[in-house]
């Protein structure tokens, strides 16, 4: 049974996700605004790219060097606590920037803040929490992201009715909220029981354990088998060095890293943050011509990012992880080429010298309409598939001893990728329109094959058993592996009453005859049934 204050210790923390989230959509309706064009001398498109991606590349170096030198030296809650700091700083700096250089700097900053927190909070929920719940609980995180971008969303739409920079400084300087209150949160959060047994404190992660699922009784028995486990693997683990980077990305490990790496890498090629970064670009593109009516648009469409959410979050551990993605990318592939194909066969190509983009004037007022509501499908699909996965998959995915690097590297993937697609994004919607939603479509087909052949299932399954997934030997075509394609576990004890996996062969696999494998038990009890 699961005790609701795991729920408070993996969610609290998720402030960090608003920060992020914020961060996300705080350019979109800023960039729109002439308040922000004329004080810094209407930007090129390269330029408006250049200020929306200093945050993404100060979040790709945030998330590689906390996985390389802070996650296990520091410790989970110490990092969170100085990538708000930091984040903090950032955000206070660019609300008050008089020029593009401070800007950038600012934000170069905040991003680092921020690369570091998104690794190191998912790490840490998925350290925290129960495999029963561990999915949900992850893609919280992704529902406050979104939460954040549709704050930032109306924030922008409320100030760009003020005259002056407060219109721009102000949305840029409550951002700080959210990293304010994550550090404030964090100081009252315990420690994560992996990293403490990993560095030999194996009274405190007893203690955290009990604190978060039996209400401080360190003699439950699910907290011994859960310590039992975390000892077990951990010390198998020290007896065998962690996999070097040409280990994860080469060697032994490459084919669970390039699987993570691809979660993040797929997520951000559905295109989604053309959206989040230039939503008011793409609906003044679709006919939507005053600043205010595609702030507008932009608000509702945060909204449908954050309803769609919902359900991907709550039923996460239900529908698992490969089905979702691999019907999202067909959803998500069917609207870009609609969008892309309406725009080329109705729209009349116009320039736009405040924003510097090519729009689309429609005669046809009912193709602009569709194109409109077919950008709100698109979010949708991918709200309700690959939001969330792109998170709670990688650090499910590997074993303890490579997690810090190799999330890291996963984390990383999605601002390396953002960062390119923030700097390039508004040139290509000037340069190529119509055809930019067309090679979207295309990528969003290629995910959902990638994905059907080649990515095992982790919903239900523990930390220790998705190992066993990768074990030597294993075909790398998921598709003909029923185990790799099954929700659930694939070994059967009772946590409840202190039945622990604790034995670990050469490889670290959970040795097969000291556990009843779930299909065994099974054919088991469908045996004495029909007797
Ligand atoms: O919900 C949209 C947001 O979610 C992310 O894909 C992260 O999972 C961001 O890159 C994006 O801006």
């Amino acid at each position: 049974m699961v005790r609701k204050a795991v729920y408070f210790y993996g969610i609290a923390p998720c402030t960090g996700g608003l920060a992020f989230g914020y961060d996300t959509g705080s350019m979109s309706g800023i960039l729109a605004m002439p308040q922000f064009l004329t004080y810094f001398k209407n930007p090129s498109n390269f330029r408006q790219g250049g200020i929306t991606a200093s945050i993404l590349a100060g979040a790709f170096a945030g998330s590689l060097l906390t996985g390389a030198f802070l996650a296990d030296r520091l410790g989970r809650k110490r990092t969170i606590l100085l990538g708000s700091a930091i984040f903090t700083i950032g955000c206070a700096i660019s609300a008050a920037a008089n020029n593009i250089e401070a800007l950038v700097a600012g934000r170069v900053i905040n991003g680092l803040g921020n690369g570091c927190l998104t690794m190191m909070v998912t790490m840490y929920q998925s350290e925290i929490a129960p495999r029963e719940i561990r999915g949900r609980i992850i893609s919280v995180f992704q529902c406050f992201v979104n939460f954040g971008i549709l704050i930032a969303f109306w924030i922008q739409f409320g100030t760009s009715h003020i005259n002056g920079s407060a219109a721009w400084r102000l949305p840029m300087g409550l951002q700080m909220i959210a990293t304010v209150a994550l550090h404030v949160t964090m100081w009252f959060m315990p420690e994560s029981p992996r990293w403490l047994v990993q560095k030999d404190r194996q009274e405190e992660a007893l203690q955290v354990l009990a604190q978060v699922h039996a209400g401080g009784d360190i003699n439950d028995p699910y907290v011994q088998a859960e310590l039992a486990e975390i000892v077990a693997k951990l010390s198998f683990e020290k007896n065998h060095p962690p996999p070097s980077y040409f280990d994860l990305l080469l060697g032994s490990q490459r084919r669970r890293m390039w699987i993570g790496i691809g979660v993040q890498f797929w997520q951000s090629m559905t295109g989604i943050n053309v959206i989040m970064y230039y939503a008011v670009f793409l609906f003044q593109q679709a006919g939507l011509g005053a600043t205010s009516s595609s702030l507008l648009a932009n608000g509702l469409q945060g909204v449908v990012l954050n309803v769609f959410t919902y359900p991907n979050m709550y039923y996460m551990d239900k529908w698992g992880r490969r089905w979702p993605m691999v019907i999202g990318g067909v959803g998500m592939g069917i609207s870009m080429m609609i969008i892309g194909v309406l725009m080329k066969a109705y729209g009349d190509p116009v320039f736009d010298s405040l924003t510097q983009k090519t729009n689309f004037d429609f005669t046809n007022a009912a193709a602009s309409r569709t194109i409109i509501a077919f950008v709100y499908i698109y979010v949708a699909w991918f709200a309700i598939t690959w939001a969330c996965v792109a998170w709670v998959y990688p650090p499910e995915i590997f074993s303890m001893s490579m997690r810090g690097r190799a999330t890291s590297m996963t984390t990383a993937t999605n601002w390396f990728i953002n960062f390119w697609f923030a700097l390039y994004i508004p040139t290509a919607m000037a340069k190529i329109s119509w055809k930019l939603y067309m090679i979207f479509m295309a990528l969003c087909y290629l995910m959902s094959v990638v994905v059907y052949l080649f990515y095992p299932e982790s919903a239900g399954k523990t930390l220790e058993e998705m190992d066993f997934l990768f074990s030597k030997g294993r075909s790398v075509w998921t598709f003909l592996d029923p185990e790799a394609t099954r929700i659930g576990a694939l070994f059967q004890r009772d946590l409840e009453h202190g039945e622990a996996l604790t034995v670990f062969d050469e490889d670290g696999m959970v040795l097969k005859d000291k556990v009843r494998q779930v299909e065994d038990v099974v054919d088991a009890n469908v045996h004495g049934e029909e007797k």
